[in-house]
């Protein structure tokens, strides 16, 4: 890993720049140099991918333009992207140890023999270079909240997983009882990860179906409504599809969504009860929030 960074770019104000760098330090980069770009000032910072990955970088844009909002000045541009990529997809994956979610999941790294016993369901990943290790805050809330959903005495569960990234949560629906899951992600990367993590897991194509789109696709997908929905992608993400979600839903159905930041919480809870929403519960782990939702 030693050689692989993040480096993040954050173009603003340059009486900004001391609030930038703060906030840099803050969030755990290393190495941050600074350099005039006409009126403004572009910072740079790295950081290991390690301490962060997608969701946390889009936080991280999202705090340096309120810092901005706060101080009265124009808000900044963060880009971000990975440096030394090749190294990065391989040297990684050592550091990735096997890890216990919830009650009832196991989630295991593909290139370790797996458990000879275990009373978890052990779900085998790979994610290649898709999100989703089951070490993030907003995955492991949506597996904890998948264990309350399923594996009761329903039968016949179907799921829909908008965002599958590695298959990480649709694996786990299947793992955990439900009989039939539709994935999309937007990432064809993501769709391969996913397909390749059910062979992983020796799931049928028939039972987890996954193809590359978004929900649009999904209501296509699946030719009636689901039982329950999972989706942790971005707030921003997550405002725009809440309207779809109701062509795919039952009047029995749940939902489990993260992915949204604590600041963000409000809006997607006015968002989702002006769509017939309830929202039942509302986890927190760090900074990050899970809702669980249900139709009635
Ligand atoms: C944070 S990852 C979640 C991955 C996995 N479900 C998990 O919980 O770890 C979000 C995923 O959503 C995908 N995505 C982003 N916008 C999307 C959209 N509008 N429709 C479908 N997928 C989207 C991204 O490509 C990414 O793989």
């Amino acid at each position: 890993m030693a050689n692989t960074w993040w480096e993040i770019q954050v173009l603003g104000d340059p009486a900004l720049e001391d609030v930038i760098f703060w906030r840099l330090e803050k969030f755990g980069c290393r190495g941050t140099s600074s350099e005039v770009k006409g009126h403004s000032s572009l910072v740079c910072a790295y950081l290991s991918p390690l301490d962060a990955n997608l969701l946390d970088l889009a936080a991280l844009s999202l705090w340096l333009r309120q810092d901005a909002l706060m101080v009265g000045l124009a808000m900044p541009m963060t880009h971000w992207h990975l440096i030394d990529e090749e190294d990065w997809s391989s040297s990684w994956k050592q550091y990735w140890q096997p890890q216990e979610v919830g009650d009832r999941l196991l989630v295991y790294p593909a290139w370790l023999p797996p458990p000879e016993q275990s009373e978890r369901h052990t779900l085998r990943l790979d994610p290649g270079a898709a999100f989703g290790t089951g070490t993030h805050q907003t995955t492991q809330l949506c597996l904890e909240s998948l264990e309350m959903r399923l594996g009761g005495e329903q039968e016949g569960v179907t799921v829909a997983d908008i965002g599958c990234g590695s298959g990480i949560l649709s694996i786990a629906s299947v793992l955990l009882g439900a009989e039939k899951v539709y994935s999309v992600d937007i990432d064809p990367m993501a769709v391969r990860a996913t397909r390749s993590n059910r062979e992983l897991n020796k799931i049928s194509p028939q039972r987890l179906i996954v193809e590359q789109g978004s929900i649009d696709r999904l209501i296509k997908m699946s030719d009636e409504p689901v039982d329950g929905i999972l989706c942790n992608i971005l707030a921003e993400v997550i405002i725009d599809l809440i309207p779809q979600m109701t062509a795919i839903a039952k009047p029995s159905s749940w939902g489990i969504i993260s992915g949204v930041l604590l600041e963000q919480a409000k809006p997607i809870a006015d968002t989702l009860e002006q769509h017939d929403w309830i929202v039942a519960t509302l986890w927190r782990r760090q900074e990050w929030c899970c809702f669980n939702i249900r139709r009635s």
